[in-house]
């Protein structure tokens, strides 16, 4: 395979193989931020709320505005940074992996995690970039020189993107009944939380023994925006076992809800269950690369229920979560399927998040 292993950084998006048009996608719906930014009571909100209600996934199409616009060309930027990250030497790579010490952050080589309660290895490499690391708010890690070098970009992009869930977050908690600054009120960038930006680096697979490259899950954070340009992602459609792929769309980020949002919202919003495969028809000849950036609620806020509006009209349901902080949250999701730290079935059970128990 590797002598028809394509060089990404030659590549741009519109040279790349077309995502096929014969196979069975996702219909997310798309939400223009133009319009999200626009007014706070036009359709566009009502349209995402019922989104993060039904699938929880949507395109969120970032051109017209300024702050989209700018994300999308920090994004090619940082595709750029990215093929020069993982273009680095194994060692040297290995060097700024630090799962032994149950740090999150840094760089996770191909088969370092389980994708199932089997144990079966992961296809993929990813570095973690912590948002707290990039901003200050805590002691830097040690890094390769390709990324020391740009922290400054990295913030800004950090930045960009907490620019734009602002609004989403607003339009959210509105719809919700709640204060428009409820969540982001407890999102600040200043404090301490475990949102990042990650490095997605996955190699095409031999045909015959293609395997999931990223276990199934569901994002433990709140909300995550992801820019894809080739396929592979997949949902799983609610209520059945049936996978499909997202398509790619240019000009638009995928957007998706975490656990975080369905714990506050007492399951009223959804986080669904996502995996990565080979991407689809000719694109799975390509090395596959993706640029994620999640949103965690700040480490000391406690994953319940909110007060008020919707939230409070909501039946008893199930006995409510005890309300375990972030903090203890994602640490315990995190290292479940990390291999140093598998056990086996009940390990990967115990890595589980709202998917085990959907309503909270
Ligand atoms: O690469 C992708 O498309 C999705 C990655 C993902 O789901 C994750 O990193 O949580
Ligand atoms: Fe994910």
């Amino acid at each position: 395979m590797a002598s028809t292993l394509s060089n990404p950084s030659s590549r741009s998006g519109s040279t790349l193989p077309p995502f096929p048009d014969d196979i069975p996608i996702a219909s997310l719906v798309t939400i223009s931020l133009r319009e999200l930014e626009r007014s706070t009571s036009n359709l566009e909100h009502e349209d995402l709320f019922s989104a993060a209600k039904s699938l929880g996934f949507f395109y969120l199409n970032l051109q017209g505005t300024t702050e989209g616009e700018k994300l999308l060309k920090q994004a090619d930027t940082l595709f750029d940074l990215m093929n020069k990250f993982f273009s680095l030497p194994a060692e040297e790579k290995a060097k700024y992996d630090f799962a032994a010490k149950k740090i999150y952050y840094g760089y996770k080589g191909i088969g370092k995690e389980v994708v199932d309660g089997k144990g079966t290895r992961d296809k993929n490499e990813l570095y973690n970039i912590s948002k707290d690391d990039i901003l200050s708010v805590t002691d830097p890690l040690p890094a390769p020189a390709v990324i020391t070098a740009n922290r400054a970009f990295l913030a800004s992009y950090i930045n960009t993107n907490t620019s734009i869930l602002t609004t989403l977050f607003a339009s959210l908690s509105t719809s919700l009944g709640l204060p428009p600054d409820t969540f982001a009120s407890i999102h600040k960038p200043t404090a301490s939380s475990g949102c990042h930006v990650r490095f997605i680096s996955a190699p095409p697979q031999e045909a015959s023994t293609r395997s999931t490259a990223l276990g199934e899950h569901t994002d433990f954070g709140s909300l995550t925006i992801l820019l894809n340009r080739l396929g592979g992602l997949q949902v799983q459609l609610p209520g059945t076992d049936e996978w499909v792929y997202v398509r790619p769309v240019p000009g638009c980020a995928i957007v998706n809800l975490g656990d975080a949002m369905v714990k506050f919202s007492g399951g009223i919003l959804r986080s669904n269950l996502h995996r990565v495969v080979s991407p689809p028809g000719e694109q799975a000849n390509e090395v596959r690369r993706s640029l994620v950036y999640f949103s965690r609620p700040e480490h000391d806020v406690v994953l319940t229920r909110l007060r008020g509006g919707l939230v409070d009209e909501l039946g008893q349901g199930e006995v409510e979560d005890g309300g375990v902080s972030t903090r203890e949250w994602l640490a315990r999701r995190h290292i479940g399927r990390k291999v140093e730290f598998f056990k086996g079935k009940e390990s990967w059970e115990g890595s589980m998040g709202t998917e085990a128990r959907p309503r909270l």
